[in-house]
Protein backbone atom coordinates (compact mmCIF):
# COMPACT_ATOMS: atom_id res chain seq x y z
CA UNK A 1 0.00 0.00 0.00
CA UNK A 2 1.31 3.52 -0.87
CA UNK A 3 1.52 6.12 1.47
CA UNK A 4 -0.38 9.37 0.49
CA UNK A 5 -0.38 13.27 1.45
CA UNK A 6 -2.31 16.19 -0.03
CA UNK A 7 -0.84 18.83 -2.37
CA UNK A 8 -1.85 22.58 -2.13
CA UNK A 9 -1.58 24.10 -5.68
CA UNK A 10 -2.82 27.60 -7.23
CA UNK A 11 -5.05 26.14 -9.75
CA UNK A 12 -6.07 29.12 -12.35
CA UNK A 13 -2.73 29.84 -14.71
CA UNK A 14 -0.77 26.86 -13.28
CA UNK A 15 0.22 23.75 -14.64
CA UNK A 16 -1.35 20.98 -13.02
CA UNK A 17 1.51 19.52 -10.72
CA UNK A 18 3.80 16.83 -12.07
CA UNK A 19 2.22 13.57 -12.53
CA UNK A 20 5.22 11.57 -11.44
CA UNK A 21 8.61 12.29 -10.09
CA UNK A 22 11.69 10.25 -8.62
CA UNK A 23 12.83 11.25 -4.70
CA UNK A 24 15.34 10.35 -2.35
CA UNK A 25 14.52 11.09 1.02
CA UNK A 26 16.93 9.50 3.77
CA UNK A 27 14.63 6.42 4.19
CA UNK A 28 15.23 5.49 0.97
CA UNK A 29 14.24 6.18 -2.76
CA UNK A 30 10.63 6.17 -3.77
CA UNK A 31 8.36 6.86 -6.55
CA UNK A 32 5.66 9.63 -6.12
CA UNK A 33 2.74 10.14 -8.31
CA UNK A 34 -0.04 12.42 -8.45
CA UNK A 35 -3.59 10.55 -7.91
CA UNK A 36 -5.26 10.98 -10.93
CA UNK A 37 -8.39 9.39 -9.13
CA UNK A 38 -9.00 12.39 -6.84
CA UNK A 39 -8.70 15.12 -9.10
CA UNK A 40 -9.88 17.85 -10.03
CA UNK A 41 -11.22 17.61 -6.26
CA UNK A 42 -8.02 16.96 -4.51
CA UNK A 43 -4.71 16.72 -5.23
CA UNK A 44 -3.33 13.72 -3.68
CA UNK A 45 0.49 12.23 -3.95
CA UNK A 46 1.04 8.74 -3.41
CA UNK A 47 4.50 7.74 -2.44
CA UNK A 48 5.34 4.27 -3.66
CA UNK A 49 8.26 2.68 -2.19
CA UNK A 50 8.16 -0.57 -3.92
CA UNK A 51 7.03 -2.34 -6.93
CA UNK A 52 3.31 -3.86 -5.40
CA UNK A 53 2.59 -0.27 -4.63
CA UNK A 54 3.04 0.69 -8.06
CA UNK A 55 1.50 -2.02 -9.74
CA UNK A 56 -1.77 -1.05 -7.58
CA UNK A 57 -1.34 2.20 -8.73
CA UNK A 58 -1.22 1.70 -12.14
CA UNK A 59 -3.97 -1.43 -12.42
CA UNK A 60 -6.09 1.08 -10.52
CA UNK A 61 -5.61 4.35 -12.63
CA UNK A 62 -3.61 6.56 -10.19
CA UNK A 63 -0.90 7.19 -13.10
CA UNK A 64 -1.84 6.66 -16.37
CA UNK A 65 -1.81 7.42 -20.23
CA UNK A 66 0.80 5.04 -22.32
CA UNK A 67 3.65 7.51 -22.28
CA UNK A 68 3.18 8.11 -18.45
CA UNK A 69 2.88 4.44 -18.12
CA UNK A 70 5.99 3.98 -20.13
CA UNK A 71 8.42 6.56 -17.40
CA UNK A 72 6.46 4.82 -14.53
CA UNK A 73 7.49 1.41 -15.40
CA UNK A 74 10.57 2.34 -15.63
CA UNK A 75 11.23 4.10 -12.26
CA UNK A 76 9.83 0.83 -11.23
CA UNK A 77 12.26 -1.15 -11.99
CA UNK A 78 15.11 1.71 -10.86
CA UNK A 79 12.90 1.09 -7.31
CA UNK A 80 13.32 -2.97 -7.16
CA UNK A 81 17.02 -2.22 -8.11
CA UNK A 82 18.00 0.37 -5.68
CA UNK A 83 15.83 -1.32 -2.76
CA UNK A 84 17.11 -4.44 -3.69
CA UNK A 85 13.84 -6.10 -4.83
CA UNK A 86 14.53 -9.19 -7.79
CA UNK A 87 14.79 -6.69 -10.19
CA UNK A 88 13.87 -9.47 -13.15
CA UNK A 89 10.74 -10.86 -11.42
CA UNK A 90 9.55 -6.94 -11.26
CA UNK A 91 10.13 -6.02 -14.37
CA UNK A 92 7.77 -9.42 -15.31
CA UNK A 93 4.88 -7.65 -12.73
CA UNK A 94 5.94 -4.39 -14.02
CA UNK A 95 5.59 -4.71 -18.22
CA UNK A 96 2.31 -7.22 -17.49
CA UNK A 97 0.33 -4.66 -15.39
CA UNK A 98 -1.89 -3.28 -18.07
CA UNK A 99 -1.73 -4.94 -21.62
CA UNK A 100 -2.53 -1.90 -24.59
CA UNK A 101 -0.35 0.68 -23.75
CA UNK A 102 2.98 -0.59 -25.37
CA UNK A 103 5.20 1.98 -23.54
CA UNK A 104 4.65 0.19 -20.58
CA UNK A 105 6.63 -2.49 -21.52
CA UNK A 106 8.99 -0.52 -23.82
CA UNK A 107 9.48 1.72 -20.55
CA UNK A 108 10.47 -1.56 -18.57
CA UNK A 109 12.15 -3.04 -21.30
CA UNK A 110 14.46 -0.03 -21.57
CA UNK A 111 15.20 0.34 -17.56
CA UNK A 112 15.78 -3.40 -17.56
CA UNK A 113 18.19 -3.46 -20.61
CA UNK A 114 20.57 -0.80 -18.68
CA UNK A 115 20.75 -2.57 -15.46
CA UNK A 116 21.14 -5.76 -17.32
CA UNK A 117 24.01 -4.23 -19.02
CA UNK A 118 25.66 -2.49 -16.00
CA UNK A 119 25.13 -6.20 -13.99
CA UNK A 120 26.87 -7.71 -17.18
CA UNK A 121 29.95 -5.44 -17.10
CA UNK A 122 30.48 -6.08 -13.47
CA UNK A 123 28.68 -3.61 -12.08
CA UNK A 124 27.43 -4.17 -8.48
CA UNK A 125 23.38 -4.42 -8.21
CA UNK A 126 23.73 -0.23 -6.62
CA UNK A 127 25.75 0.36 -9.88
CA UNK A 128 23.26 -1.48 -12.07
CA UNK A 129 20.56 -0.04 -10.21
CA UNK A 130 21.45 3.74 -10.60
CA UNK A 131 22.16 2.65 -14.19
CA UNK A 132 18.53 2.06 -14.74
CA UNK A 133 17.63 4.92 -12.76
CA UNK A 134 19.78 6.91 -15.44
CA UNK A 135 17.56 5.34 -18.39
CA UNK A 136 14.41 5.76 -16.50
CA UNK A 137 15.54 9.67 -16.07
CA UNK A 138 15.99 9.61 -19.74
CA UNK A 139 13.06 8.46 -20.80
CA UNK A 140 11.28 10.67 -19.29
CA UNK A 141 13.16 13.71 -20.45
CA UNK A 142 12.90 12.14 -24.19
CA UNK A 143 8.92 12.15 -23.36
CA UNK A 144 9.31 15.81 -22.30
CA UNK A 145 11.06 16.84 -25.45
CA UNK A 146 8.85 14.19 -27.61
CA UNK A 147 5.74 16.35 -25.73
CA UNK A 148 7.10 19.91 -27.46
CA UNK A 149 7.82 18.10 -30.87
CA UNK A 150 4.31 16.57 -31.37
CA UNK A 151 3.04 20.08 -30.53
CA UNK A 152 5.26 21.68 -32.90
CA UNK A 153 4.60 19.31 -35.40
CA UNK A 154 1.09 19.18 -34.66
CA UNK A 155 0.02 22.75 -34.93
CA UNK A 156 1.72 22.71 -38.16
CA UNK A 157 -0.73 20.27 -39.11
CA UNK A 158 -3.44 22.09 -38.05
CA UNK A 159 -2.34 25.56 -40.02
CA UNK A 160 -2.45 22.77 -43.50
CA UNK A 161 -5.69 21.48 -42.93
CA UNK A 162 -7.31 24.63 -40.95
CA UNK A 163 -6.03 27.65 -42.81
CA UNK A 164 -6.52 31.06 -40.41
CA UNK A 165 -8.87 31.97 -38.23
CA UNK A 166 -9.67 30.05 -34.56
CA UNK A 167 -11.25 26.44 -34.53
CA UNK A 168 -13.27 23.82 -32.66
CA UNK A 169 -11.31 20.70 -31.48
CA UNK A 170 -12.92 17.74 -30.72
CA UNK A 171 -11.00 15.47 -27.86
CA UNK A 172 -11.60 12.26 -26.06
CA UNK A 173 -10.23 11.26 -22.76
CA UNK A 174 -7.25 12.86 -21.37
CA UNK A 175 -3.91 13.32 -23.02
CA UNK A 176 -2.33 16.28 -21.15
CA UNK A 177 0.97 17.29 -19.11
CA UNK A 178 -1.07 14.03 -16.47
CA UNK A 179 0.64 11.70 -19.37
CA UNK A 180 3.41 12.81 -19.54
CA UNK A 181 6.64 14.14 -18.88
CA UNK A 182 5.51 17.10 -21.09
CA UNK A 183 2.52 18.88 -21.77
CA UNK A 184 1.20 15.45 -22.83
CA UNK A 185 0.35 14.48 -26.52
CA UNK A 186 -2.82 15.38 -28.45
CA UNK A 187 -3.30 18.12 -25.80
CA UNK A 188 0.17 19.46 -26.38
CA UNK A 189 -0.99 20.53 -29.84
CA UNK A 190 -4.17 21.92 -28.09
CA UNK A 191 -2.48 24.00 -25.79
CA UNK A 192 0.06 24.89 -28.52
CA UNK A 193 -2.73 26.44 -30.79
CA UNK A 194 -4.66 28.16 -27.78
CA UNK A 195 -1.48 29.78 -27.37
CA UNK A 196 -0.91 30.99 -31.03
CA UNK A 197 -4.83 32.32 -30.89
CA UNK A 198 -5.97 29.30 -33.07
CA UNK A 199 -8.40 27.77 -30.63
CA UNK A 200 -11.88 28.98 -30.66
CA UNK A 201 -13.48 26.01 -28.31
CA UNK A 202 -12.48 22.54 -26.81
CA UNK A 203 -14.97 19.71 -26.62
CA UNK A 204 -13.83 17.87 -24.39
CA UNK A 205 -16.10 14.16 -24.11
CA UNK A 206 -16.73 13.15 -20.58
CA UNK A 207 -15.36 9.51 -21.89
CA UNK A 208 -17.10 7.01 -20.43
CA UNK A 209 -16.52 5.17 -18.12
CA UNK A 210 -14.22 6.61 -15.83
CA UNK A 211 -14.80 9.97 -17.22
CA UNK A 212 -11.43 10.95 -17.43
CA UNK A 213 -11.90 13.38 -19.98
CA UNK A 214 -14.71 15.57 -17.57
CA UNK A 215 -12.40 15.05 -14.31
CA UNK A 216 -8.69 15.33 -15.85
CA UNK A 217 -8.66 17.16 -19.78
CA UNK A 218 -11.31 19.83 -18.64
CA UNK A 219 -8.77 20.43 -15.50
CA UNK A 220 -5.78 20.57 -17.40
CA UNK A 221 -8.30 22.90 -20.12
CA UNK A 222 -9.04 25.32 -16.83
CA UNK A 223 -5.75 25.64 -15.46
CA UNK A 224 -4.63 26.47 -19.22
CA UNK A 225 -6.94 29.75 -19.49
CA UNK A 226 -8.81 27.60 -22.36
CA UNK A 227 -12.28 27.86 -23.71
CA UNK A 228 -13.57 24.51 -22.92
CA UNK A 229 -17.26 22.43 -22.98
CA UNK A 230 -17.51 19.44 -21.71
CA UNK A 231 -19.77 17.22 -23.26
CA UNK A 232 -21.80 13.89 -22.92
CA UNK A 233 -19.86 10.83 -25.25
CA UNK A 234 -22.95 10.39 -27.07
CA UNK A 235 -23.58 13.90 -27.91
CA UNK A 236 -20.66 14.41 -30.25
CA UNK A 237 -22.78 13.20 -33.38
CA UNK A 238 -25.31 16.15 -33.30
CA UNK A 239 -21.93 18.50 -32.51
CA UNK A 240 -20.48 17.20 -35.70
CA UNK A 241 -23.89 17.19 -37.67
CA UNK A 242 -24.25 21.25 -36.83
CA UNK A 243 -20.68 21.65 -38.06
CA UNK A 244 -19.92 22.54 -35.18
CA UNK A 245 -16.15 20.52 -34.78
CA UNK A 246 -13.37 21.27 -37.36
CA UNK A 247 -10.99 18.49 -36.52
CA UNK A 248 -10.76 15.88 -33.86
CA UNK A 249 -7.62 15.18 -31.95
CA UNK A 250 -6.86 11.89 -30.02
CA UNK A 251 -4.05 10.18 -28.15
CA UNK A 252 -2.78 6.25 -28.52
CA UNK A 253 -2.39 4.01 -26.17
CA UNK A 254 -0.67 1.19 -29.26
CA UNK A 255 -0.29 1.93 -32.97
CA UNK A 256 -0.32 -1.12 -34.65
CA UNK A 257 2.12 -1.67 -37.47
CA UNK A 258 -0.33 -0.97 -40.38
CA UNK A 259 -1.38 2.54 -38.48
CA UNK A 260 -4.37 0.89 -36.52
CA UNK A 261 -5.15 3.01 -33.27
CA UNK A 262 -5.58 1.33 -30.07
CA UNK A 263 -7.36 4.69 -27.87
CA UNK A 264 -9.93 5.04 -25.10
CA UNK A 265 -12.71 3.25 -26.16
CA UNK A 266 -15.23 5.42 -27.74
CA UNK A 267 -12.70 6.96 -30.43
CA UNK A 268 -13.61 4.07 -32.91
CA UNK A 269 -16.93 5.88 -33.58
CA UNK A 270 -15.64 9.53 -33.27
CA UNK A 271 -13.18 8.27 -36.52
CA UNK A 272 -16.51 6.98 -37.94
CA UNK A 273 -18.29 10.06 -37.16
CA UNK A 274 -15.37 12.32 -38.45
CA UNK A 275 -15.17 10.10 -41.47
CA UNK A 276 -18.86 10.24 -42.66
CA UNK A 277 -19.18 14.70 -41.58
CA UNK A 278 -15.43 15.16 -43.61
CA UNK A 279 -13.58 16.10 -40.16
CA UNK A 280 -10.10 15.59 -39.92
CA UNK A 281 -9.30 12.64 -37.27
CA UNK A 282 -5.91 13.30 -35.79
CA UNK A 283 -3.57 10.72 -33.82
CA UNK A 284 -0.83 12.41 -31.60
CA UNK A 285 1.71 9.88 -30.27
CA UNK A 286 5.28 9.58 -29.70
CA UNK A 287 6.75 6.94 -31.77
CA UNK A 288 7.13 4.67 -28.30
CA UNK A 289 3.69 4.14 -28.84
CA UNK A 290 3.92 2.51 -32.44
CA UNK A 291 4.65 -1.58 -31.95
CA UNK A 292 6.15 -2.80 -35.02
CA UNK A 293 5.27 -6.21 -33.55
CA UNK A 294 2.12 -5.94 -33.68
CA UNK A 295 1.15 -5.96 -37.23
CA UNK A 296 -2.74 -4.60 -37.44
CA UNK A 297 -5.16 -3.66 -35.21
CA UNK A 298 -6.85 -7.53 -34.59
CA UNK A 299 -3.60 -8.13 -32.84
CA UNK A 300 -3.45 -5.37 -30.18
CA UNK A 301 -4.60 -6.93 -26.58
CA UNK A 302 -7.42 -4.42 -25.45
CA UNK A 303 -7.89 -4.56 -21.76
CA UNK A 304 -11.74 -5.74 -19.97
CA UNK A 305 -11.83 -3.25 -17.02
CA UNK A 306 -14.16 -4.18 -14.08
CA UNK A 307 -17.90 -4.54 -14.73
CA UNK A 308 -18.63 -2.34 -11.53
CA UNK A 309 -16.59 1.10 -13.42
CA UNK A 310 -19.93 1.03 -15.54
CA UNK A 311 -22.59 -0.11 -13.06
CA UNK A 312 -21.64 2.33 -10.87
CA UNK A 313 -20.37 5.90 -11.04
CA UNK A 314 -17.61 6.79 -9.71
CA UNK A 315 -17.48 9.14 -6.69
CA UNK A 316 -14.20 10.96 -4.84
CA UNK A 317 -14.04 10.12 -0.96
CA UNK A 318 -13.17 13.58 0.44
CA UNK A 319 -10.27 13.37 3.41
CA UNK A 320 -9.70 9.51 3.24
CA UNK A 321 -8.37 8.19 5.88
CA UNK A 322 -4.63 6.25 4.80
CA UNK A 323 -5.62 3.17 3.42
CA UNK A 324 -9.21 3.92 2.63
CA UNK A 325 -10.36 3.18 -0.76
CA UNK A 326 -9.93 6.82 -2.47
CA UNK A 327 -12.74 6.29 -4.90
CA UNK A 328 -15.75 4.76 -4.52
CA UNK A 329 -19.26 4.22 -6.58
CA UNK A 330 -23.02 4.75 -6.33
CA UNK A 331 -24.75 2.22 -7.88
CA UNK A 332 -26.28 2.94 -11.29
CA UNK A 333 -27.08 -0.13 -12.69
CA UNK A 334 -29.84 -3.16 -11.41
CA UNK A 335 -27.79 -5.68 -8.84
CA UNK A 336 -25.70 -8.16 -10.60
CA UNK A 337 -26.47 -6.63 -13.99
CA UNK A 338 -23.67 -7.96 -16.47
CA UNK A 339 -21.12 -4.86 -17.90
CA UNK A 340 -19.06 -4.34 -20.93
CA UNK A 341 -16.42 -2.48 -20.06
CA UNK A 342 -13.57 -2.66 -22.75
CA UNK A 343 -10.84 0.37 -21.93
CA UNK A 344 -9.89 1.07 -25.51
CA UNK A 345 -11.43 0.23 -29.03
CA UNK A 346 -9.23 0.38 -32.27
CA UNK A 347 -9.59 2.50 -34.80
CA UNK A 348 -8.58 1.40 -38.64
CA UNK A 349 -6.03 3.16 -40.47
CA UNK A 350 -7.99 4.41 -43.25
CA UNK A 351 -10.22 6.31 -40.86
CA UNK A 352 -7.43 8.73 -39.39
CA UNK A 353 -6.30 11.72 -41.44
CA UNK A 354 -2.50 11.43 -40.01
CA UNK A 355 -0.44 10.36 -37.33
CA UNK A 356 1.92 12.80 -35.55
CA UNK A 357 4.65 11.82 -33.98
CA UNK A 358 7.85 13.68 -32.73
CA UNK A 359 9.21 12.97 -35.60
CA UNK A 360 6.73 14.37 -37.55
CA UNK A 361 3.25 13.78 -39.56
CA UNK A 362 2.69 10.65 -41.29
CA UNK A 363 -0.86 11.34 -44.05
CA UNK A 364 -2.22 9.37 -45.63
CA UNK A 365 -1.19 7.06 -43.08
CA UNK A 366 0.67 3.45 -44.09
CA UNK A 367 2.81 0.82 -42.77
CA UNK A 368 5.77 1.88 -44.74
CA UNK A 369 5.56 5.81 -43.80
CA UNK A 370 4.94 5.09 -40.56
CA UNK A 371 7.75 2.48 -40.46
CA UNK A 372 10.24 5.13 -42.13
CA UNK A 373 8.84 8.06 -39.59
CA UNK A 374 9.49 5.74 -36.29
CA UNK A 375 12.41 4.02 -37.25
CA UNK A 376 13.43 2.29 -34.19
CA UNK A 377 17.36 2.35 -35.37
CA UNK A 378 16.93 6.50 -34.74
CA UNK A 379 13.80 6.42 -31.69
CA UNK A 380 16.27 3.29 -29.74
CA UNK A 381 12.84 2.20 -28.63
CA UNK A 382 13.08 -1.42 -29.03
CA UNK A 383 11.08 -4.01 -27.65
CA UNK A 384 12.88 -6.57 -25.70
CA UNK A 385 12.50 -9.82 -23.75
CA UNK A 386 11.51 -9.53 -20.30
C1 LIG B 1 -1.97 9.75 -24.23
S1 LIG B 1 -2.40 8.26 -23.48
C2 LIG B 1 -3.63 7.59 -24.52
C3 LIG B 1 -4.90 8.32 -24.34
O1 LIG B 1 -5.27 8.87 -25.52
C4 LIG B 1 -6.02 7.55 -23.69
O2 LIG B 1 -6.41 6.42 -24.33
C5 LIG B 1 -5.70 7.43 -22.30
O3 LIG B 1 -5.81 8.40 -21.62
C6 LIG B 1 -5.13 6.19 -21.74
O4 LIG B 1 -6.05 5.52 -21.09
P1 LIG B 1 -5.95 5.09 -19.58
O5 LIG B 1 -6.80 3.86 -19.57
O6 LIG B 1 -6.54 6.21 -18.81
O7 LIG B 1 -4.52 4.79 -19.23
Amino acid sequence: MADQYALRTDAAGSPAPAALRWEEPPEGPVIVLLDQRRLPGEEVELVCTDVPALIEAIQGLAVRGAPLLGVAGAYGVALAAVRGFDVEESAGMLAGARPTAVNLAVGVGRALEAYRAAAKEGADARRAGEAALAEARAIHREDARASELMARHGLGLLDELLPGGAHQILTHCNTGSLVSGGDGTAFAVVKAAHEAGRLRRLWVDETRPLLQGARLTAYEAARAGMAYTVLADNAAGSLFAAGEVDAVLIGADRIAADGSVANKVGSYPLAVLAGYHHVPFVVVAPCSTVDPGTPDGAGIEVEQRPGNEVTEFPVTVPAPEAGAAPVTGVAVAPPGAQAYNPAFDVTPPELVTAIVTENGVVSPVTESALAELCDRSRSGNGMMSI
